[in-house]
């Protein structure tokens, strides 16, 4: 593969002058620049060629050719570079593609919300606790989580643990995908601890059994056993924090063109899509394969806007739309965004986050998601998309692979009450391993209906 983008955007940064939403208030301007220059000469995260090679296989969702599983934590922790917290969701992430894959009979891009998802868009700027107010958490790239005065000052020396987070997290993600542990021979060994006890990991063994008898089959009839060795897995985050994004965009010694190296797909959030703002100039400078979320009140105006800016030329998998309208809405609004835009003539991928629509405070104070909720916006997204003849192409989830209490309901069902047992997340609730699973398989129910 040709690798590298190697130079830093330099003068081709035509983003940092424009207004920039939710970006941190560091205190020491100076440390920043000095982190920031340091950043510049890390070794990129990601190769150029990869993202291409990414945007190829979004191109193919685009064109209704295969489907797109992204999903990982709402926020990334330091304190969570862990091998079994990695495994685990790398894990969760593969028997949803196996489920997506054989029961949904589609070629399947898994696209990780890991490896830099560390920065986060908040409602508010501050937070107030029996009458203290302080900055609002930010995530681990900017300040801690810790509700004192000294954690939640914006620490430019963060992002310098956030690359480093990245790439340890990257470094493990590659050695499970491509060193055994993700061949596909390994279906049951990846729900060896969680068959016993959910009824969602039973209904996988016995998918996990389909499989291996169809493996058995392709080998009988000649079929080249290293082609299920390994997975094609890549990595994404919200492209939130520009001092961070732009010490990490460099220029492609073989194209001429910027590419940012922190991940392969960065998007950008709901909070951040301004036409006129920084962050979209930075999504549309970049040539990786960009998302941008879409929340209920994107107009389809807006929707062609973004498209102008960010997919000149058109280009299947260079765009994809997370729209994210809630389980309420996503009826309502969805249809007239889908068909302005594919009487456009443009092709980008439509991807369903169901999560981001439908977080409630719970009595207790958990903020928390119903999984009917979260269901019933994807059945809405795939109604839309049926009832258009248009590719509902993928769903973008919330999750980890641990077993948290987050998110009620769920084939092994998770009451209000029981928020408190295993409440981990650090910003948005996410779904837990078993849930994520009942969604695969509803999902891949759906994708087989359509
Ligand atoms: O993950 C998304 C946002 O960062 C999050 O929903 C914002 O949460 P807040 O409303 O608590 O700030
Ligand atoms: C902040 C997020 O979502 P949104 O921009 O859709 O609110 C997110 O996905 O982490």
């Amino acid at each position: 593969m040709t690798v590298n983008a190697e130079s830093p955007a330099g003068a081709d940064n035509t983003w940092s002058d424009l207004p920039a939403a939710q970006q941190p208030e560091w205190p020491d301007p100076e440390a920043l620049r000095e982190v920031t220059a340091e950043l510049e000469s890390y070794p990129p995260l990601v190769f150029a060629g990869e993202c291409d090679q990414l945007r190829d296989q979004l191109g193919a969702v685009a064109r209704g050719e295969a489907f797109l599983l992204q999903g990982g934590d709402c926020a990334e922790a330091f304190d969570a570079v862990g091998a079994d917290q990695i495994r685990n969701k790398l894990k969760t992430l593969l028997q949803m593609g196996a489920v997506l894959t054989y029961a949904g009979s589609v070629p399947v891009v898994k696209v990780g919300r890991i490896a830099g998802q560390y920065s986060k868009p908040r409602s508010k700027s501050t937070e107030t606790r029996d009458g203290v107010t302080l900055p609002t958490y930010r995530g681990d790239s900017v300040n801690g989580f810790d509700f004192t005065e000294a954690a939640r000052v914006p620490d430019p020396q963060r992002l310098k643990r956030m690359y480093h987070a990245s790439a340890a997290t990257l470094n493990l993600v590659r050695a499970f995908t491509t060193g055994g542990y993700a061949d596909l021979r390994q279906v049951h060994a990846w729900n060896q601890d969680f068959v016993k006890s959910s009824p969602s990991g039973q209904r996988y063994e016995a998918l996990a059994r389909e499989i291996d008898r169809a493996l058995n089959f392709m080998n009988a009839c000649g079929a080249d056993p290293e082609e299920f060795k390994t997975v094609e897995f890549y990595s994404s985050h919200e492209a939130l924090i520009l001092d961070y994004e732009s010490a990490m965009t460099r220029t492609d010694s073989r194209t001429g063109r910027l590419y940012d190296v922190s991940a392969h797909m960065v998007w950008i959030g709901e909070r951040t899509r301004q036409l006129d703002g920084a962050h979209i100039e930075f999504a549309a400078r970049v040539r990786n394969p960009v998302g941008v979320k879409l929340g209920p009140t994107t107009t389809a105006e807006d929707a062609l806007a973004l498209i102008d800016r960010l997919d000149p030329d058109r280009e299947p998998g260079r765009l994809t739309f997370i729209t994210r309208m809630g389980a309420d809405k996503v009826r309502d609004r969805l249809p007239e965004l889908v068909e302005k835009v594919t009487a456009s003539g443009a092709r980008v991928v439509w991807t369903c986050d169901p999560m981001h629509g439908n977080t409630f405070e719970a009595a207790s104070g958990h903020k928390t998601r119903r999984f009917d909720d979260v269901l019933d916006e994807v059945k809405g997204f795939f109604e839309v998309h049926k009832g258009l003849g248009t590719h509902p192409g993928g769903i973008h989830v919330e999750l980890t692979g641990d077993d948290v209490t987050e998110c009620v309901g769920g084939g092994h069902e998770i009451f209000v009450d029981d928020l408190h047992q295993r409440y981990e997340t650090a910003c948005d609730p996410r779904l837990n391993r078993s849930q994520s699973l009942d969604l695969a398989f509803l999902v891949a129910e759906m994708y087989r209906d359509q």
